[in-house]
């Protein structure tokens, strides 16, 4: 049995400008996803997955069309919820039979996923349980691959995944950990400050597809669409400066300029312009969206608690928590106690 975990992340700035080449810069935070994989002697996925909705569910089959649920949940949430592991799974295979020449394509696992990420919010649980997917099921066949490798193949079950809509922001980050530069292939880690990072959260989610197909036609349509996209790049630039330079202060302006170009876009909601003013009247650096945004999170640099309290005072927002840096990326675990991986 072997347990790995990758953690979420916050987009300081870039997110949607990512996927048209812009650089991006998002910051890995110390909340995890933990995916424990162990090898069974027949060919069936069994993927138990505790955080998908109260109960968690147990889902066993040999190919994605033969689900059979232990407990009474939409097909439709089924299949989202196994699309990541069944790609993460299938990268694991190919990256064990590229490593030793060995065909483990009939190989089957038990794999249990444990999260603190909440999903489709804007802080990259679907990479998190990609990436911890992928190092789980390569170690447990005796395989070690670098972070680097990992990232890459959890960016092609991400880009499968997703049709095509995916940047290698999330799932390098999840992978590295730390803070990180994305541009198109070219991804790297940077130095960063431990940031005073404070997440809102309004409960809800956004659909990453929709929100990235929605940019992209605006893109196509209009010319000063276009060139708002250009602009949060350079946003980005003047961003890794600041970084560099620990300039929070002017680290929050251009978060506050990146969430004013997003919302043009089209991208925000009213519960995350509501919890970003909150953020800002409180005092924040500066406050934006995080992630494909619709729904779900807002990121905000505070060093005092003013900015917490405030946003679990705002409507709409349901939790409000710091986030750390977190300086690592993809890990191995201690595999949970036999009494957690009951009904696994
Ligand atoms: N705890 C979990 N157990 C199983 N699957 C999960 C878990 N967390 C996330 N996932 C998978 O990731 C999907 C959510 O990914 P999505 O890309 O929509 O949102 P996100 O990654 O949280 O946010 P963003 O991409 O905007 O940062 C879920 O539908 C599910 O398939
Ligand atoms: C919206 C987006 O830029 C970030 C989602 O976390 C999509 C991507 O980069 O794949
Ligand atoms: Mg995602």
């Amino acid at each position: 049995m072997t347990t790995s975990s990758a953690p979420g992340k916050v987009y300081l700035f870039g997110e949607h400008a990512v996927v048209y080449g812009e650089p991006a810069v998002p910051c890995a935070i110390e909340r995890r996803a933990r995916v424990t994989a162990e090898r069974r002697d027949d060919e069936l996925l069994r993927v138990h997955a505790d955080d998908l909705s109260l109960d968690g569910f147990t889902v066993e089959y040999s190919g994605s069309s033969e689900s059979k649920p232990d407990v009474a949940v939409s097909e439709s949430l089924i299949d989202a919820a196994m699309g990541y592991v069944d790609a993460a799974v299938e990268q694991a295979r190919e990256a064990v039979a590229e490593e030793r020449g060995e065909d483990v394509s009939e190989v089957g696992f038990d794999i249990t996923i444990e999260s603190d990420i909440p999903l489709g919010a804007g802080l990259g649980s679907s990479a998190a349980v990609t990436v911890a997917g992928i190092d789980a099921a390569t170690r447990e066949l005796g395989v070690e691959l670098s972070p680097e490798t990992v990232a890459d193949r959890a960016f092609q079950a991400e880009y499968e995944v997703q049709s095509g809509e995916a940047s290698r922001a999330d799932t390098f980050c999840s992978a590295m950990g730390g803070a990180v530069r994305v541009e198109g292939d070219d991804c790297r880690r940077i130095e960063a400050p431990d940031l005073p990072i404070v997440v809102g959260f309004d409960g809800g989610a956004g659909d990453t597809g929709a929100l990235v197909a929605g940019v992209r036609q605006l893109r196509e349509e209009y010319d000063f669409a276009a060139d708002t996209i250009e602009a949060i790049g350079d946003i980005v630039r003047e961003g890794e400066q600041a970084l560099a330079e620990g300039d929070i202060a002017e680290l929050g302006r251009l978060m506050d300029f990146n969430h004013g170009l997003l919302e043009a876009l089209g991208v925000s909601s009213r519960s995350l312009d509501r919890m970003v003013w909150a953020a800002r009247d409180a005092g924040a650096e500066g406050a934006k969206l995080t992630g494909a945004g619709g729904g779900g999170c807002v990121v905000a640099l505070d060093e005092t608690d003013e900015t917490s309290t405030a946003l679990r005072f705002t409507p709409g927002c349901e939790e409000a928590f710091r986030a750390e840096l977190d300086r690592d990326g993809v890990r191995v675990e201690q595999p949970p106690s036999d009494d957690r991986m009951e009904g696994a």
